[in-house]
């Protein structure tokens, strides 16, 4: 990858100026703290900087271009980007940039300025280098020159000429990795849904938006032992690249999110992809029609995302599969076109591919989609359990314990509760007194109002009970007539 970068040996006379440079420099400090820098401290100083500046026939300078004819140079970008991390006070011109789109600053190195960087033993010199070229155009027409002027901008690395195998093969690499990693971090997570609404003219059916979405493990109340296991398999997952390949299976998992309104899937999906850095694409099935318009947007989906398809109970017409005769053509949107789909050409073209199911009824949802290797892992978004209070009380409040906490706790194991009806009451104040009275009062009433529907349904039960017993007398009285007229029917023949 490297071999072909080209190196040029550079007759780099600053480098000799500049260790007299630090020669001299060491003296100025000495002179101006009045104090002695032992002479072992001074060698040692100037024995670190000789590996860059001892003799300038032993460097090697590497000199990596912004452009590579006409595509981007990926050694340069990532030099640039492992560099920002390098900056030390001893850098002087810094240049700060920031897209519209972007949550932070980027900083980088200003031209001209210098980085001295060690890697397993080596000194290494980093240079930001631009040089302005300017070329006239005459036109013809109306005799008019005009100029443009073009940057060219690279980097020079240089080093001492024996680590050249280890540059290339080693730290170069390192460099590409770390500034991957570095990117990977700052990488801002999008959310993709269907329509063009970021203006932008790439024809992709998907508009995106910055996803900046707050909920993360920390934030999510439930159960904190799946939750632990959620994370190790999402961890486990995405550590997995060899692992897919080498027994042939496509590199994408399945979750689906079951429970009740309100208890944290919309959020535990943001969570997950704010924890992998993950892009978002919402796919609202409702508004498809047909199979080969899913398909086309299936297609269009970038790898490392996950596609999320909320309540799929009710967005797809669960009969269509069980109707074994049903003309399941390219016309409609089907269960079936969906999960053929998941399986199989798209399983095949990405990497990295989470799928996300909600549902509110598992129950309701169709065998297929519960069978196994279909969705890898269930998980169930309960109500509210004491446990999952203390993590919204610590959100909303700050706030590990507090008088109210045991009543409220028990409060919570009587009724049911959603995270997001407690959320609301957490929110209504940002005194804690105020919201937990608050919280305590919600939870009474819900007590109550419980209360009462038991009541209710046990008159119900009492009265059903009632006419039961009184359609079943009913039905014997009724037997014990018609018993009896037979008898005397039997006794008149008799008498006959
Ligand atoms: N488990 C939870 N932990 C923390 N906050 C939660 C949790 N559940 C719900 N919330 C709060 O309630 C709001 C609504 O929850 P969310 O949309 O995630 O629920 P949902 O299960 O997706 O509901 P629905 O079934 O209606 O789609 C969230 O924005 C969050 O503030
Ligand atoms: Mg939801």
């Amino acid at each position: 990858m490297f071999s072909s970068t080209s190196s040029v040996l550079s007759s780099y006379t600053t480098f000799a100026a500049s260790a007299m440079l630090a020669r001299t420099v060491l003296k100025e400090v000495q002179n101006i703290t009045g104090q002695f820098i032992p002479q072992k401290l001074q060698d040692k100083i100037l024995s670190k900087l000789g590996g860059l500046f001892q003799n300038s026939s032993s460097q090697l300078t590497v000199f990596i271009d912004e452009y590579n004819g006409f595509t981007i140079n990926e050694i340069y970008q990532a030099s640039v980007t492992y560099l920002s991390t390098r900056i030390n006070p001893s850098i002087e011109q810094l240049k700060v940039s920031k897209g519209p789109r972007e949550k932070s600053l980027s900083v980088t190195i200003n031209k001209g300025q210098k980085i001295v960087d060690e890697f397993q033993g080596m000194q290494l010199m980093w240079e930001f280098i631009s040089t302005e070229t300017q070329k006239s155009y005459t036109d013809y027409e109306d005799n008019s020159r005009s100029v443009e002027t073009s940057e060219h901008k690279s980097i020079r690395l240089s080093f001492h000429k024996r680590y050249k195998e280890k540059v290339l093969s080693n730290y170069l690499p390192f460099v590409v990795d770390k500034s991957k990693a570095i990117e990977e971090e700052n990488k801002v997570v999008k959310l993709y849904a269907l329509g063009n609404f970021s203006g932008d003219c790439s024809g992709s059916p998907w508009g995106s938006v910055n996803f900046d979405h707050p909920s993360t493990f920390d934030t999510l109340a439930m159960d904190p032992l799946l939750k632990k296991d959620l994370i190790a398999d999402l961890n486990r997952f995405v550590s997995r690249r060899k692992f897919y390949r080498r027994v042939g299976k496509a590199w994408k998992r399945g979750y689906l999110l079951y429970g009740p309104p309100g208890t944290g899937k919309s959020s535990l999906i943001a969570a997950m992809a704010n924890y992998l850095k993950f892009d978002i694409y919402d796919m609202e099935l409702t508004s498809l029609r047909s199979n080969s318009e899913l398909r086309r947007l299936l297609v269009s989906t970038a790898n490392r995302s996950i596609l999320v398809i909320e309540d799929i109970d009710c967005s797809i017409e669960l009969e269509n599969r069980q109707c074994g005769g049903y003309n399941q053509s390219d016309s409609q949107i089907t269960l079936s076109g969906l999960l053929n789909f998941i399986d199989g050409l798209w399983s095949s073209t990405g990497d990295e591919r989470i799928i996300v199911f909600t549902s509110n009824y598992k129950d309701k949802l169709d065998p297929a989609l519960l069978r196994p290797g279909r969705m890898d892992m269930h998980i169930h978004m309960s109500h509210l359990t004491p446990c999952g209070f203390d993590t919204l009380a610590y959100n909303y409040h700050r706030i590990r314990s507090h008088s109210l906490s045991t009543e409220i706790k028990q409060l919570i194991t009587m009724v049911e509760v959603s995270p997001a009806e407690v959320a609301e009451e957490l929110m209504k104040s940002e005194d804690v007194d105020i919201a937990f009275n608050g919280l305590v009062e919600f939870l009474r009433w819900k007590k109550h109002m419980k209360l009462n529907e038991h009541k209710n349904e046990e008159k119900i039960g009492i009265n059903q009970q009632e006419t039961e017993t009184q359609e079943i007398e009913e039905k014997d009285e009724k037997k014990v007539v018609k018993k009896k007229k037979k008898k005397r029917a039997e006794r008149g023949k008799g008498k006959k």
